[in-house]
Order: C-alpha cells, then sequence, then structure tokens
C-alpha cells in the first residue's frame, strides 16, 4: 500500500519547515558542503543509516565534499510525508557549522 501523494498546500507547508530544502517538480533537494570528502562520506554512511530504518531512501549525488540528496517515493510518483520526514532527519543529522 503506497503513501497518498502530498497536496500542493501540504507541500507548501511542509517547506515552510525545509527553508534549505527546494521543489523542483514532484521531489525536492538539498545539496550541502561537509568541510572534508572522509566527512562527506561519514555524513552519507548516517543518511544511509536512517534510511534504512525509515524503509526510505534518498537519491545521492557525491561530488568531492558536496552532496545533494533528492526526495521522493518513486512507488507513489511524488511527494509523501515519508519525504518531509526524512528531509527532516537528514537536516537533524547534519553537523553543527
Ligand atoms: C519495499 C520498500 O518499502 C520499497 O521498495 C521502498 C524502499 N525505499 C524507497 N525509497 C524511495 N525514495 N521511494 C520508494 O518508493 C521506496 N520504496
Amino acid at each position: 500500500m503506497s503513501e497518498p501523494i502530498l497536496s500542493n498546500s501540504d507541500i507548501d507547508d511542509a517547506l515552510t519547515g525545509l527553508p534549505e530544502w527546494t521543489l523542483d517538480g514532484k521531489q525536492i533537494s538539498r545539496t550541502v558542503e561537509l568541510p572534508t570528502f572522509p566527512a562527506a562520506i561519514e555524513f552519507v554512511s548516517r543518511v544511509a543509516d536512517a534510511a534504512e530504518s525509515a524503509d526510505h531512501h534518498p537519491d545521492i549525488d557525491i561530488r568531492w565534499r558536496k552532496l545533494t540528496f533528492t526526495l521522493s517515493t518513486h512507488s507513489a510518483g511524488g511527494l509523501t510525508k515519508k519525504d518531509v520526514h526524512l528531509a527532516h532527519q537528514i537536516d537533524a543529522l547534519l553537523p553543527d557549522d
């Protein structure tokens, strides 16, 4: 049973709590830069643990120490609350500046 897709107004509401995330069609994404390549890979590993626990997985683009996380629910063909939840988890896992 797939998650229901969020309405446009649900997406707008969710994005007010996720100011670093950008809506692009049916997905949201955030780019972060870590201090070093090993730190970036370690962060990817922490996100991977959260993704496995949630059984929900981001697309991840790795370019040296810059990471782009893209979230959508493939089985639903768009954004669901699972994406909003994982976006908050990724934000919470980020080390402080
Ligand atoms: C069976 C399992 O729940 C699904 O294959 C999950 C795994 N992770 C997933 N991740 C994402 N982003 N979208 C999905 O539809 C999805 N499906």
